[in-house]
């Protein structure tokens, strides 16, 4: 893989996960005492690797996709962040979310940095012996710049726990031994953690369960509409379910369901389990997904892609708690139209941070060669979000902020402490 200048231009910014990453770095770094330089270099990736990735398709014919790796920072510990397949990723997304993965990981005060990386594929349009051969192919393009010490990958959307058994394996293959630690959120048999790819979706329950707490609002009166189901919004979705709330809606790709009297959760299937496989039953009726977000419900997660929250929509929004369970669903321009309107948007660096923190556990477990019980993974998993949740409380009830810029200026503060520490420009 080659390496490559950054170069965005003003258009670009206006939509790109860069842009808005980089407004909410310059506005935390308005509330805390930063070098301006060090703020300067965080706008900035490390590296970003672009490659193309070959792959026979099952009918013998080539086809070439494009594969990223963005490294932001690393001032803290190696880079750590998942791989997108999806039709939509850029070069310009991938910085962003390295970006959001740098604050989630000092936010949790977990000793990484961020990255984050992917392909431009929709895996349902390949067999999964073609997702196979890609994903090998990607670890080979890769090999030089990833590594239990430098860079680790996860799951993100499009991802899954076999396509990190894949990539450990390739990689292993081609370093002659086997080597757990490349990646986290492989299957157990392989060092997975035990509840690693429920992880993010619990965290997201958790957190709403604490902004419930906070805003004295009983999570058992509480409606709750989730954008996909997915990884993190089934699992947040059920969660939420189990503890009493009443979910009115979820959706996937192509649309949503709703029932005023709460659904079944555990009765839907989720996309590991089948992809696009919400639909309409007996008792609901179905929504678009731009029906979903403006839903009058108590708390509203957005746990699909990016960007849907915009200033076109913030509005009409009449959810009175936004839980991010995506990465970067809300815009600069919304986040601002939310704050105006006094409605607490809870950041994805915090919400979903579940992942990354039971990637840790999984690094962990893989370094000393002793497995967790699941037991023990969700009581550490609670107690770090516990921790990290007063944190950023303690900052938003300490100054007139949103609980974005509370969230920030913990992690910032951290990072930009490192790299003074270490000497500014590590
Ligand atoms: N997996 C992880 O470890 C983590 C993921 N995240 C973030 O959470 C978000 C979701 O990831 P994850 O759950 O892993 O992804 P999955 O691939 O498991 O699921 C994505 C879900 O979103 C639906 N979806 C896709 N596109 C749209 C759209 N345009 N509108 C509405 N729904 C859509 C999919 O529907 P369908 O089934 O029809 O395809 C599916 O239900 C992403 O922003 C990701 O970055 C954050 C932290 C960790
Ligand atoms: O588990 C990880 O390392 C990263 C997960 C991820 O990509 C995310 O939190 O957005």
């Amino acid at each position: 893989m080659s390496e490559q200048k950054t170069v965005t231009t003003a258009d670009e910014e206006a939509e790109s996960a860069l842009a808005t990453a980089r407004a909410q770095l310059e506005r935390a770094a308005t509330h805390i005492d930063v070098d301006a330089g060090i703020v300067e270099r965080l706008k900035h990736p490390t590296k970003v690797l672009r490659g193309s990735v070959p792959l026979e398709r099952d009918d013998g014919t080539v086809e070439i996709f494009t594969g990223y790796r963005a490294q932001h920072d690393d001032v803290r510990g190696p880079y750590k962040g998942g791989l997108r397949y999806h039709p939509d990723v850029t070069e310009d997304e991938c910085i962003g979310l390295a970006m959001w993965m740098t604050w989630k990981c000092a936010v949790m005060d977990l000793p990484f940095g961020g990255a984050k990386g992917g392909i431009v594929v929709d895996p349902k349009d390949l067999s999964a012996a073609e997702q196979e051969r890609l994903t090998r192919r990607f670890a080979e393009e890769m090999r030089d710049f990833v590594g239990p010490t430098v860079d680790i990958p996860a799951p993100d959307m499009g991802t899954d726990a076999q396509t990190m058994a894949w990539f450990m394996d390739a990689y292993s293959m081609q370093e002659g031994e086997t080597v757990p630690g490349v990646v986290t959120g492989k299957p157990p048999v392989i060092g997975g953690s035990y509840g690693r790819s429920e992880a993010p979706g619990r965290s997201v329950a958790l957190v709403t369960r604490e902004t419930a707490d906070h805003y004295d609002l009983p999570l058992e009166t509480a409606t709750v509409a989730v954008q996909g189901f997915g990884s993190v919004g089934s699992e947040a979705a059920r969660l939420l379910d189990e503890w009493g709330a009443t979910v009115v809606a979820v959706s996937d790709v192509s649309g949503g369901i709703y029932d005023a009297d709460g659904l079944d959760t555990h009765a839907i299937e989720s996309h590991g389990e089948r992809p696009e496989a919400v639909s309409p039953t007996e008792g609901t009726s179905q929504i678009t997904n731009e029906e979903l977000l403006e839903l009058d419900v108590d708390v509203l997660i957005p746990a699909a892609v990016g960007n849907v929250l915009t200033n076109a929509n913030a509005d009409a929004v009449q959810a009175d708690i936004i839980v991010e369970g995506a990465n970067g669903p809300t815009t600069t321009e919304a986040d601002r139209i939310f704050a105006e309107r006094g409605v607490p948007v809870i950041p994805d660096i915090v919400a979903n941070a579940g992942g990354v923190t039971v990637s840790y556990f999984e690094w962990l477990q893989d370094i000393n060669r002793r497995q967790w019980s699941l037991e023990r993974v969700h009581e550490e998993l609670e107690a770090e979000m516990l921790s990290a949740w007063e944190d950023v409380r303690a900052e938003f009830t300490a100054r007139d902020v949103t609980w974005r810029e509370a969230a920030y200026i913990v992690a910032l503060s951290r990072v930009a402490e490192a790299k003074s520490t270490r000497g500014l420009w590590p």
